[in-house]
Formats: structure tokens, C-alpha cells, sequence
């Protein structure tokens, strides 16, 4: 499907969210605009309400009020990739590397229709582009992690989103296996315009290729280019704990220390939720 998409124009905005399970109020006031190409980190503690955050965005729940808006488009299911955390898998599934990735045609109009021949050249072209190629006929439950995160990730990008959502797919990944992610995700989203939203507890492979950080704790939200929100002050302000950012070799680096004493200042958001 081709869908136009305005560079100028958020291709997602959330605007006043606020979403509730029963009494328990997650996201209070949530404001938010992605713009094509744009890669945004999304932190924040656990149960802050992130993965409920991509959900909403996906339509698979409904905030109680405020809008939130994908685009022009009037059919967003094939305009939004989703990958979830890693995949528990039996190491005996049957599915090979490449019956995983062919999947992602499946949940769109033309899935089926696709004569083979092609489906299977788009299988190929995208299994080049996550460097799955070498074990892409492995039964995907014999596979590493890293491994896995590249399939999900070919599987979410073959129906050609305009939005890539990834809930925590660093999970259980080493680190070289999350810098790589995080590379080819990015690399992948610059090259094909693709909005990104990263979730992720591990800051530091995102440093070097966030556009904005979108930081979330008490049901709101504030974001900030890298710059703004990853300095020691202002982590260690949303956290509640003592948080380093450093300098080495012209590279940031957060380390987190959570049995450390720190001054939690008096204002609680430093910045504004500048949308
Ligand atoms: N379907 C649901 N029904 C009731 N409560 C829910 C539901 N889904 C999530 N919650 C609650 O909403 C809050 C936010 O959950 P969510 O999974 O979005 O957090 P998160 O920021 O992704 O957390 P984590 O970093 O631990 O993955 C949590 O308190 C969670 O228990």
C-alpha cells in the first residue's frame, strides 16, 4: 500500500492520553509527536507504562481520553511493524528463519495473493537487509536471541511500516548483539524514512542514534533531545536514584547505581512535555 507521509508532519500524535486499568491511573497526560524517520528512545521504570503506551499506538487498547492520531492514513494495520520482546520458543517448533519472516506478509492484503516467486524475493531481500541469510533455514527455536531479534525484525519491516514499534528487544541480548540491533534499526529506519520507537532499560546502545528520548514515570511523560535528558542531574532527578552519565573517548555512558544517596530535587519534571 502506498501511504503519504509528510516529513513535516508527525505521522503519530498523541495528544492529552490518558489511559486507566480499573482504578489504576497509568497514563495521566500523555503528549506526543514522531515524525517520519525520527528514532525515538522510550525509558523510563518498570510498569511506568511503556509497553501500554505502543499498545494504545497500535489500536489494540483505548485511552479514556485524548486522541491519538496515525497519519492520514485511514487503514494504519500494515503501516505499523511491532516487535515484541524476544520470542519463548520451543527449541523443537518446526518453523524455519524464513517461514518466520514470510509471516509478516501474511497480516496484510496482499500476503497471500503475492505469487510465490516474488514472495519468496521479498523474503530474500529482507533477510539480506538484517543479515539473517546464513540461518535463515534453521529451526528458528535453535536460534540465539540476537538471531531471533534480527528474524522479528526482517518479519515486522517486509510489509514496508512507516512506524517501527520495538518493545525491550534487547532483552537477553549480549552486548554486541544490542549494539548491532540497535544499528541495523536504526540504519534500516533512516534509509526507508521509518519512525521508530525503541523500548529499552539499556540506554547506552541507543546513545548514538536517538533523535529524542521519551522519558515516561507517574503517568507522565517528559522528552528531550539526548543532549537535554541524559546528563547526571537530570536522570538522576527522574529516576530517584543516583545515575551517572559520562564522557569517555567522546562517547556518553550511563551508569545507574541505585544504592546511591542522591539529592532528588525539588522539581519533579525539568522539562516541559514538549510534544
Ligand atoms: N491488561 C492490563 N490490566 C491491568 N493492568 C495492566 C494491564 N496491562 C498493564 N497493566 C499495568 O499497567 C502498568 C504499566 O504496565 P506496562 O507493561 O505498560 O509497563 P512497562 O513500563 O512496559 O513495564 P516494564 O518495564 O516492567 O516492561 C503496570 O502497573 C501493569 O501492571
Amino acid at each position: 500500500m502506498s501511504q503519504k507521509v509528510s516529513l513535516n508532519h508527525p505521522f503519530v500524535s498523541l495528544d492529552h492520553v490518558k489511559l486507566n486499568f480499573g482504578n489504576h491511573q497509568v497514563l495521566k497526560d500523555i503528549n506526543l509527536e514522531v515524525y517520519p524517520g525520527e528514532f525515538i528512545g522510550l525509558i523510563g521504570p518498570n510498569g511506568a507504562g511503556k509497553s501500554t503506551l505502543l499498545k494504545l499506538i497500535l489500536g489494540l487498547i483505548r485511552p479514556q481520553s485524548g486522541k491519538i492520531k496515525i497519519a492520514d492514513a485511514k487503514n494504519t494495520k500494515n503501516l505499523i511493524g511491532y516487535v515484541p520482546q524476544r520470542l519463548n520458543l520451543d527449541p523443537q517448533t518446526p518453523l524455519r528463519g524464513r517461514d518466520l519472516v514470510a509471516l509478516g506478509l501474511d497480516g496484510n492484503r496482499w500476503g497471500f495473493s503475492l505469487h510465490p516467486q516474488k514472495r519468496k524475493q521479498k523474503v530474500n531481500e529482507m533477510l539480506e537487509a538484517v543479515e539473517a541469510v546464513s540461518f535463515a533455514d534453521s529451526p528458528i527455536g535453535r536460534l540465539s536471541g540476537g538471531e531471533q531479534q534480527r528474524l522479528l525484525i526482517a518479519q515486522s519491516l517486509i510489509s514496508s511500516p512507516k512506524l517501527l514499534l520495538l518493545d525491550e528487544p534487547l532483552s537477553n541480548l549480549d552486548i554486541k548483539s544490542s549494539y548491532e540491533i540497535v544499528r541495523l534499526v536504526a540504519k534500516l529506519g533512516k534509509e526507508q524514512g521509518i519512525s521508530v520507537i525503541f523500548v529499552t532499560h539499556d540506554m547506552n546502545p541507543l546513545l548514538e542514534v536517538m533523535d529524542r528520548v521519551l522519558y515516561l514515570a507517574d503517568g507522565n511523560s517528559v522528552i528531550g533531545t539526548v543532549n537535554e535528558i541524559f546528563q547526571s542531574r537530570v536522570l538522576s532527578q527522574l529516576y530517584g536514584y543516583k545515575v551517572e552519565v559520562l564522557k569517555v573517548n567522546g562517547r556518553l555512558i550511563v551508569i545507574g547505581n541505585e544504592s546511591s544517596n542522591v539529592e532528588v530535587f525539588s522539581n519533579p519534571n525539568p522539562y516541559e512535555n514538549k510534544g
